[in-house]
């Protein structure tokens, strides 16, 4: 259905076309102010002098400022920030360029690929709300019929949920990814895990010629425990050599079970000797750890470790045999003990 437009006498003495949009400005006017005030969207508008000409409902919703305290005013910082500084629409219609705008917003605004002149944003503001919200916003110059700008509009919206969501699902992935590379018995990192970490510290050591070790730990006589004193209580023993091992080594070094009873170091920037002293000191500390078993006895087991060191541009293989190579030997010895290979003495 048409709908005739209200006339005014604003046409009066100009010709035709001009007459015709002149009686039609009013109710254009209107109708744009009023679309701006009903928009759900939150908006501003400034004039050439940074003065709000208009701050609708969805705004003041957002903000907790009413238009009757905010338009004729240049307080649309108020709104968003502690201080008085530049909104991203005052930044717009100073005609700044993209340096100056990464100056206040930094790396979370991009000029707009929709509107030439127009820039968007995506930043989280602690003062808005409960606890802060995340807006994704947006400023475009407004021109004049002679191309000048004479003012800029500034939409935002709430995107906090949307926020929130991606913030779950990357906290999800992260949990997946970690449960899929730990062992669940002992929390230490599994053996998928071992094998790509040792690639990459093999490759990492060669390029920056650090030295790297390695622990290869062996329970001793772990057959007889179990059938001694059952699986159950033999994953007990399991658990408590993982947090020996946890209480006696460094961040930088990566803890594994890689096998049934067998467990890894992996030692960056650790030379032979000083792997070789960190294997007598687990050696010791296991071989004196009470473990209480969920029956109550009280046990003490031991372990037999081998040591290696990495020797640069050598194939992971290579490396991790001389550890085991070491754990054989100790076994040989009686148990209990550390060996240590070099990778010079020829076997
Ligand atoms: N409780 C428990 N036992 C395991 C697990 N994985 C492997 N084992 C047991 O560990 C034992 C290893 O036995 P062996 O390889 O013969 O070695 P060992 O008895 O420790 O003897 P040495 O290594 O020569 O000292 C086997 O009985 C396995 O069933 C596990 O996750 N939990």
């Amino acid at each position: 259905m048409r709908m005739d437009p209200p006339l005014d006498k604003a046409g009066e003495g100009l010709s035709a076309p001009h007459a015709a949009a002149a009686r039609w400005l009013p109710a254009a006017n209107f109708m744009l102010a009023e679309g701006i005030d009903s928009c759900p969207i939150p908006i501003f508008v400034l004039d050439r002098n940074h003065v709000i000409a208009h701050w609708n409902r969805a705004l003041a919703a957002l903000s907790g400022l009413p238009p009757e305290r905010q338009v004729g005013t240049c307080h649309q910082w108020e709104a968003f920030y502690p201080s008085a500084r530049p909104t991203l629409a005052d930044l717009v219609l100073d005609g700044a360029l993209e340096d100056r705008i990464s100056q206040f917003y930094h790396e979370k605004s991009r000029p707009s690929p929709l509107t030439p002149g127009a820039f968007e944003a995506e930043d989280f503001f602690p003062a808005i709300g409960d606890g802060g919200r995340w807006l994704f916003f947006t400023a475009a110059p407004l021109h004049d019929e002679a191309g000048e700008v004479v003012g800029a509009i500034e939409t935002l919206q709430d995107v906090t949920e949307q926020k929130r969501a991606e913030q779950a699902l990357r906290d999800s992935e992260a949990r997946y990814r970690l449960l899929s590379i730990t062992d669940g018995l002992t929390g230490l990192y599994n053996a998928r895990h071992f094998f790509a970490r040792l690639e990459t510290e093999c490759e990492r050591a060669s390029r920056y010629r650090q030295p790297l070790s390695m622990l290869l730990l062996d329970a001793d006589n772990f057959k007889q425990l179990n059938d001694t004193y059952g699986h159950l209580e033999g994953d007990c023993v399991l658990q408590a050599l993982a947090k020996v091992i946890t209480d006696s080594t460094r961040s930088a070094d990566t803890n594994f079970r890689y096998g049934g009873e067998e467990f890894a170091l992996l030692l960056p920037g650790t030379g032979l000797d000083e792997a070789e002293q960190l294997a007598h000191r687990l050696c010791a500390a296991f071989a004196s750890t009470a473990v209480v078993l969920s029956s109550g006895i009280v046990i003490r087991c031991t372990i037999s470790i081998g040591v290696s060191q990495f020797r640069p541009g050598e194939k992971p293989a290579a490396f991790m045999h001389r550890a085991d190579q070491g754990i054989y030997e100790a076994k040989d010895r009686g148990r209990n003990c550390v060996v240590a290979i070099d990778a010079d003495t020829p076997r």
